[in-house]
């Protein structure tokens, strides 16, 4: 049953009716020479803040349009965003089709009589005019005169507004949406939206945003309209319906460089029959020709010529394979020191980890010293979010299949794992070797007198389903894009992991930082060809109506109706690494979120914290030691960027901290301390 409960349901036709009832003169109200209460100045400059925050510099939207879509909207953000946003599109549209037709005129606007604030609305529609009313209502400004004419007040529709330099239509009452607006009973508001039956949470308390009042008599716009040529789909179903099939998860491979990772997992995908016999050859003779024949298998993996001569990964490798209960997309990271972007870029896209360790004696312990990657990774997916780890002690056929070693290593690395804070049970130790094939799919003979656990693919069908932020405003980060569509359609594509919420072809999407929107017109998710992906999917989105200047590695896409706020300012809550200098006010660091990674100076070091209680131990302190937890505030020197709390979206919460190529702390954003102008 649901928890939630109806508020109110109202239309623009309601709001119109009420409007109708109550008495005052429109024309008598003077825009121009109101004098704004302080509560006003207070609701306008927080808007105002929240909403440039939100849709960051667009070009032709100044601050006084924003004020003036604020006082229209009666301080609601989402709907002035919403008609901002709107506007710029509508503008850029008919740019688009005066070029068409090879016109360089605008059509001409009359100017609004009434308001010479620079602003207006070019279309005051009945439910602008209603707000309108209800918000002098509210403020106690109202002649009690005659009663409002909306006809003569929308046929007066023709102000003009400076960013929109085109003629624009009164929209018809037809295209107005419902919306529904329902409470939450912790005060979070929830909009349900009728006609696509989603819901979409927005608790702006969570954010300590404290923008406006939410008020449950609000009507609230819905996210743009859905193209009729496409039937809606219950995402949620389908997503039901696929996972009760089987559970999809994104699997990370990481470990030291040459560890063997390619070797291993293009040896499973050549076992599962992922690999043909006849490319499986080709790899053997091509690798050997250039004197490389044992990285055949690596081959399957490391598809690009560079990474096949240098004999290193260089870049995330994605690949499909299923087991019993799994279906698996594989993410083959980066070793080597130099890609280490790469590979945090790939971990962030992971549910869950193989760690892979060289058992040769004297390379375990080269990946296990300080600058080895062993323990850098290893900290850097549980930073991430990976909480399930299968450690594929490799290479044990060049040790004897010698148990002694086995045990060794499980001994040095288990103490070490458990400080990063993987729980004992959520980390498997599997003996393997990636180049003989042993104990992947079947159990070795080498092992069997010490050895009677599970195969690597008998462990990875156990990883435990991870939770999705299915019910959460749609988030994606943007890992790549490039010009053109899927399967030879036009626009362009963005590639990237879905890290909350859904979607389907015909959605509008957001693109943050900018501000603009695109329509999306088709999708791949975890490599097929799907009308709908939802939380957790890899996948590729074709969009039209952007423009690919507004893309950027990073940034994130997300829903219409709840944007992402944009901000260069946050307190973070951080876990130093072994570093060799203590960290202190003033410190230049790399920010890595996702596939973003910004330029940031550490600001304050607030307080250090017991890393067991979290309790303070100390405030303002000087430096931060290695290992210690701390409180600080950072901030990005370049640009702001999307960012969400930790408590708003666990996935976009999370952050990296680098220096001097090496990864110095790990942490979650605990607020977003201001916005940016
Ligand atoms: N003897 C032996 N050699 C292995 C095994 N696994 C990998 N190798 C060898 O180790 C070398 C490196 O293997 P890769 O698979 O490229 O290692 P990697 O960890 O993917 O390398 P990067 O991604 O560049 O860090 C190759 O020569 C492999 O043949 C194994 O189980 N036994």
């Amino acid at each position: 049953m649901s928890r939630h409960r109806v508020v109110r349901s109202l239309n623009a036709a309601d709001i119109l009716a009420e409007t109708e009832n109550y008495d005052y003169d429109y024309d008598d109200y003077d825009d121009e020479n109101y004098e704004m209460t302080p509560e006003d100045k207070a609701q306008m400059d927080k808007g105002k803040m929240f909403v440039r925050n939100v849709i960051g510099q667009v070009e032709g939207i100044s601050d006084k349009d924003i004020e003036n879509a604020l006082w229209n909207y009666y301080y609601n953000t989402e709907d002035t965003i919403a008609y901002l946003l709107d506007e710029v599109h509508k503008s850029k549209a008919n740019k688009k089709s005066q070029k068409k037709l090879g016109s360089n005129k605008t059509i001409p606007v009359k100017k609004a009589g009434s308001n010479n604030s620079g602003f207006a609305f070019n279309t005051p529609s009945p439910d602008d005019t209603a707000l309108k009313a209800q918000r002098q209502r509210n403020t106690g400004t109202l002649k009690d005169k005659a009663k409002q004419d909306v006809s003569s007040t929308s046929s007066n529709a023709s102000a003009s507004s400076p960013i929109l330099k085109t003629a624009q239509k009164p929209e018809s009452k037809e295209k107005q949406l419902t919306t529904v607006l329902l409470e939450e009973d912790n005060g979070a508001e929830v909009l349900y939206d009728n006609n696509v039956d989603k819901q979409l949470r927005f608790d702006m308390e969570a954010l300590n945003l404290n923008v406006e009042n939410t008020s449950s008599k609000k009507v609230t716009k819905l996210p743009p309209k859905i193209s009729p040529k496409h039937k809606r789909i219950n995402v949620l179903e389908e997503y039901k319906k696929r996972n009760d099939n089987k559970v999809a998860l994104n699997l990370v491979v990481v470990g030291h460089v040459d560890a063997g990772k390619s070797t291993l997992m293009g040896h499973l995908l050549y076992l599962l029959g992922e690999v043909n016999e006849k490319t499986m050859k080709k790899y053997e003779r091509d690798s050997s020709k250039i004197g490389k024949s044992s990285f055949a298998y690596a081959w399957i993996l490391d598809e690009t010529g560079e990474e096949r001569a240098r004999g290193i990964t260089m870049d995330i490798a994605i690949t499909k394979f299923e087991t019993e209960h799994r279906r698996f997309t594989l993410l083959d990271a980066p070793g080597h020191r130099d890609f280490i972007p790469n590979m945090i870029s790939g971990a962030a896209q992971a549910d869950v980890a193989i760690l892979v360790i060289d058992s040769t004696t004297g390379e375990f312990e080269a990946g296990f010293e300080a600058n080895g990657q062993t323990k850098e990774h290893a900290l850097l997916v549980r930073s991430l979010g990976v909480q399930q780890l299968v450690v594929a002690i490799n290479k044990l056929d060049v040790v004897s299949w010698s148990q002694d070693r086995f045990n060794e290593i499980i001994t040095k690395l288990s103490p070490f794992l458990n400080q990063a804070g993987f729980k004992k049970d959520k980390v498997i130790y599997i003996p393997c070797s990636g180049l003989t094939g042993e104990n992947l799919l079947k159990r070795s003979q080498n092992i069997l007198e010490w050895y009677s656990g599970p195969t690597l693919f008998q462990q990875i069908d156990k990883f435990e389903p991870p939770i999705r932020l299915l019910d959460k405003p749609f988030r994606l980060s943007v890992s790549d894009f490039f010009k053109g569509g899927i399967s030879g359609m036009g626009g362009i594509t963005v590639a990237g992991k879905i890290e909350a919420g859904t979607i389907q072809i015909g959605d509008d999407v957001l693109v943050i930082p900018g501000g603009e929107y695109g329509v999306i017109k088709g999708l791949e998710a975890n490599d097929e060809s799907s009308k709908w992906a939802a939380a957790g999917d890899s996948i590729l989105m074709t969009l039209s109506g952007l423009d690919i200047l507004q893309l950027k590695v990073g940034s994130i896409l997300c829903s219409v109706s709840h944007p992402v706020p944009v901000t260069s300012y946050i307190l973070a809550q951080i876990v130093v690494f072994d570093i060799k200098v203590p960290i202190t006010k003033g410190f230049p660091v790399i920010l890595h979120r996702q596939s973003l990674n910004e330029p940031a100076i550490i600001t304050k070091l607030v307080t250090i914290l017991d890393k067991s209680t979290g309790e303070i131990v100390k405030k303002n302190p000087r430096c931060l030691p290695k290992a210690s937890s701390a409180t600080v505030e950072i901030k990005l020197t370049n640009r702001p960027v999307p960012f969400e709390t930790y408590k708003e979206n666990k996935e976009l919460g999370r952050i990296m901290l680098r220096k001097g190529g090496e990864t110095i702390a790990a942490g979650i954003i605990i607020n977003i301390l201001s916005y940016n102008s």
